[in-house]
């Protein structure tokens, strides 16, 4: 498959325990494509997206096909010393460019925090720090981006208007996302199809496609909500 990322871990272990924490996993992940992966709690969601962002590099099995990559953590891990543009340039190589501070500024105004560039993390309410983060991860001009539970605490208000954000973006530019939620909702109102990790020690244990056209009103996920919770157990 052209553009392809394939994902085998065929055993992942942390040192010091004999437990397998993933076995068996293999996924495939069509250029472009949003996945969404649901699995129980402390299942290996993080470990996963660790060994696919080459965080960790301790397993057994290989990644092939990704080369640049955007992460998006459950917290949004702002440095409080620097303001937004400057955090959003740090992960650059020479962050005090004239290209990346131009970069860093259309990125900031694509994720309609435009009036906060020069504002520090702690003026920011927690859905425009999740926006910031996301400026951050999209800077080394990523093709696959990974996230990490990133709208976790957020008010209904402010994880909704993420949604319509990340839909965007990544409709405008054909991202290839693997985004991690224990929220049903949140997977169908955004993913092409929703992998579902079984318990411990986790590998796949089933998906469901969602073919809804974007955007995804409250109506539609409802609508599906029932086979995918079917599609679960
Ligand atoms: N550095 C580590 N050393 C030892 N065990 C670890 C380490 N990191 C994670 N684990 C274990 O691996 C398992 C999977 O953890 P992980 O954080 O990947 O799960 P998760 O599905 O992301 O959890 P959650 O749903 O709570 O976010 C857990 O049992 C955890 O205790």
């Amino acid at each position: 498959m052209a553009g392809a990322i394939r994902v085998s871990v065929e055993d992942k272990r942390f040192p010091g325990t004999g437990k397998s924490v993933i076995k068996g996993l293999n996924l495939t992940l069509k250029e472009g494509e949003f996945t969404a992966i649901i699995g129980p709690s402390g299942t290996g969601k993080t470990t996963l997206l660790r060994i696919m962002a080459g965080l960790d590099r301790r397993f057994g099995g290989n990644i092939t096909g990704v080369d640049s990559i955007g992460m998006v953590f459950q917290e949004p891990r702002l440095m409080p010393w620097l303001n937004v543009l400057d955090n959003i340039c740090l992960v650059a190589d020479d962050p005090s460019t004239d290209d990346v501070k131009a970069r860093g500024r259309a990125l900031l105004e694509q994720v309609g925090l435009a009036d906060w560039m020069s504002a520090y993390p702690h003026a920011l309410s927690g859905g425009m720090q999740r926006r910031a983060a996301l400026a951050r991860a999209l800077m080394p001009g990523p093709r696959l981006i990974l996230m990490d539970e990133p709208l976790v605490s957020l008010d209904k208000g402010a994880a909704k208007e993420l949604v319509e954000l990340i839909t965007a973006l990544w409709q405008e530019n054909n991202y290839t996302i693997v985004y991690v939620t224990h929220l049903v909702d949140e997977a169908i109102a955004m993913a092409d199809r929703i992998v579902f990790l079984s318990g411990s020690p986790a590998s796949i244990a089933g998906e469901v496609t969602i073919p809804l056209p974007h955007p995804r009103t409250d109506k539609d996920i409802a609508r599906v909500r029932e086979t995918v919770v079917a599609a679960m157990l």
